[in-house]
């Protein structure tokens, strides 16, 4: 195999064409195998295997920075900068990640996970590199949608203005997850079809020459001229950076004869590049959605599998019912339509349905528009990714007291996508948001139960959900809920355990049949429960939830009893002051001590030992 002579980027360079092409081929496999193992981001790595040889082939990497956007199409890059013997460990806990990350190897520029950082990183490096008078070059390569992110774009416009020395190459496969939106997508479509022309140009131009010169003269000024008027059109031409292509980024010798010339330019330069999602895996390339992260599949015999039914496509059912019984509902995604589970919704309700691209500020602001002018906005959006629209939640929603619900789905610790996909900040930094109320369902029915209620609350309100399965509620049932309301469900004449959203089936599973330790569903943390608190007060307290220990749940407990004037024995279960790293929830429930064990122990330090079979 001539990848089991690749340690590093400098091996490309001693690599034929041929044997580039071959490594290619290789690599796909490799990618294809550890995938099929591990599950991971198939499509997307698939798609920018020539992009990222020809890049390591020009380029040289570590001293040459080579960003990745997201950092989820970066496993070629891993395979060819020294991990090809670690690659089985994708996203495995101990091994390496499914994103660059820079603590993993020095090829890796940046730790990405989040879309749409890429240029602004770039820029910083492309200022540091000038300021301390270093050279070397910076590339960063976004894809279509990751450009949709208003980080990226505002880069776009700064670097534009600095006129630095950096290469972004905009690797275009007209996919996010779902297909991608916006009028740049739109645009980039359209210059595809001028590349069509560009190729018919040239035939058409070989043969006129031959007919008449004289006509051939004047066709080509009038060409220049239409080049001119369409590179203004340009919009890389308005924000001051030489644009160029698109040219196709499998042609792995143009890709190199390009990225050569390029390299030797100064200034700004944006390369097109167009790719196909899933690239040389046929299924892939069919169906790019699902496999753009699938979890284990057989190689072979690839098929889509189902994960079982999920707290998303709960809520893809709950709201496309509510639906039809609330004409101002509108449900937003920032780019996450099937990850939200909204495909149902989105085909049953298109006309209050918006996917605005991978910007969740604008997300979370176009609802306030929509509340605003009297509609019912839903904004679903996954936990991590709301961190990106943490001022807009507080300036244009909750200032205002806006109906506006947050459907925080991959709520807690997600697993495989690791540190920068857990969602265990939310509850920190929205519950100090005045105005704003926070809830986590127990189940199904609960989530049916409080997305109903939600919409007469007539505030903002999150609702907080898990990444994992869940039963299936009947359709058409809306249960009442007392909002605001906890709900024990067993009894206990020593200690209480507070569980709040998935932690609850942990609580139940530790305190068994022991008659000592009760259970309380504390599903509303903002309103607090503080008449079942004072209640509770006399008992000793546990407090347990999938989100960071400080700031989160049991903080607000430990504050409600100090306003309470109240002072029970109270722990708090949470994840320690750190960043979890991937690998399987249970696993690392378990290392945070959030999980049934874990409270035993807790509730042991208390001087309740709890007796449980093994
Ligand atoms: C991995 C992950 O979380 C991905 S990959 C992806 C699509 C990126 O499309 P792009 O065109 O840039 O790349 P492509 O897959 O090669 O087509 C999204 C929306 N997400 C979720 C997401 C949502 N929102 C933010 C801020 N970051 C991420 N990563
Ligand atoms: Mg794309």
């Amino acid at each position: 195999m001539i990848l089991d002579k690749v340690n590093s980027p400098e091996d490309l360079k001693r690599l034929s064409l041929e044997e580039l092409l071959l490594l290619a081929e290789e690599i796909r496999s490799e990618i294809i195998r550890v995938t099929a193992q591990n599950g991971g981001h198939l499509a997307s790595s698939l798609g920018a295997v020539e992009l990222v040889l020809a890049l390591h082939r020009v380029f040289d990497s570590p001293r040459d920075r080579i960003l990745f956007d997201v950092g989820h199409q970066a496993y070629a890059h891993k395979l060819v900068t020294g991990r090809k013997d670690r690659f089985h460990t994708l996203r495995k806990e101990g091994g390496i990640s499914g994103f660059t990350k820079v603590s993993e190897s020095p090829h890796d520029a940046i730790t990405a996970g989040h879309a749409s950082t890429s240029l602004a990183n770039a820029l910083g490096m492309v200022l540091a590199r000038d300021l301390k008078g270093e050279d070397y070059h910076v590339v960063a390569v976004i894809g279509d949608g990751a450009l949709t992110g208003g980080m990226a774009l505002a880069a776009l416009n700064k670097i534009g203005e600095l006129q630095k020395r950096m290469l972004i190459v905009l690797n275009d496969n007209e996919m996010s997850i779902s297909e991608n939106v916006g009028a740049l997508n739109k645009y980039f479509k359209e210059l595809q079809i001028r590349k069509w022309v560009q190729d018919a140009e040239k035939l058409g131009k070989t043969i006129l020459e031959r007919i008449s010169p004289q006509l051939f003269g004047l066709v080509d000024r009038a060409k220049e001229a239409a080049k001119l008027l369409l590179h203004q059109e340009n919009p890389f031409y308005a924000w001051g950076i030489r644009y160029v292509g698109p040219v196709d980024g499998h042609d792995l010798k143009g890709l190199v004869h390009i990225l050569e010339h390029l390299k030797a330019l100064d200034g700004p330069t944006l390369l097109h590049v167009v790719t196909k999602k899933g690239k040389g895996y046929k299924v892939a390339e069919a169906d790019p959605i699902y496999w753009h992260g699938p979890p284990g599949f057989d190689p072979k015999k690839p098929e889509k599998v189902s994960k079982g039914y999920t707290w998303s496509q709960a809520f893809g059912d709950a709201v496309t019912e509510l639906a039809h019984l609330e004409p101002r509902l509108f449900v937003i995604t920032p780019a996450m339509r099937e990850g939200s589970g909204l495909v149902r919704y989105s085909l049953e309700h298109p006309e209050r349905y918006l996917d605005v691209g991978i910007c969740e500020d604008v997300a979370v602001t176009t609802a306030a528009g929509l509340a605003l002018r009297g509609m019912k906005p839903i904004v679903a959006i996954y936990s991590t990714f709301l961190q990106r629209a943490y001022d807009q939640v507080i300036h244009d929603v909750a200032i205002e007291n806006l109906p506006v619900v947050f459907a925080i789905d991959r709520a807690g610790i997600v697993g495989a996508d690791g540190a920068t996909h857990h969602g265990v900040f939310d509850i920190a930094y929205l519950r100090t948001v005045p105005n704003l109320q926070i809830a986590a369902p127990k189940d199904a029915l609960e989530l049916r139960a409080m997305l109903k209620k939600a919409l007469e609350v007539g505030g903002p309100v999150a609702i907080r959900y898990p990444r994992d399965n869940v039963e299936r509620a009947p359709e058409g049932v809306w249960p009442e809920i007392a909002w605001g309301k906890w709900e024990v469900l067993k009894e206990g004449t020593e200690a209480y355990i507070l569980a709040f959203g998935k932690t609850l089936r942990y609580a139940l599973e530790a305190a068994g049949d022991d008659p000592r330790v009760g259970v309380v569903n504390a599903r509303f943390l903002k309103p607090l429960d503080r008449e079942m608190l004072r209640a509770l007060s006399r008992y000793k307290l546990l407090t347990v939830e999938d989100h960071q220990r400080m700031g989160g749940f049991g903080s607000a407990v430990l504050e409600a009893l100090n306003e309470m004037g109240l002072k029970p024995e109270v722990q708090i279960l949470g994840l320690p002051d750190r960043f979890f790293e991937h690998g399987a929830i249970p696993s690392l429930h378990r290392q945070a001590g959030i999980d049934a064990e874990g409270i035993r122990k807790a509730l042991a330090a208390m001087g309740v030992a709890l007796v449980h079979e093994r």
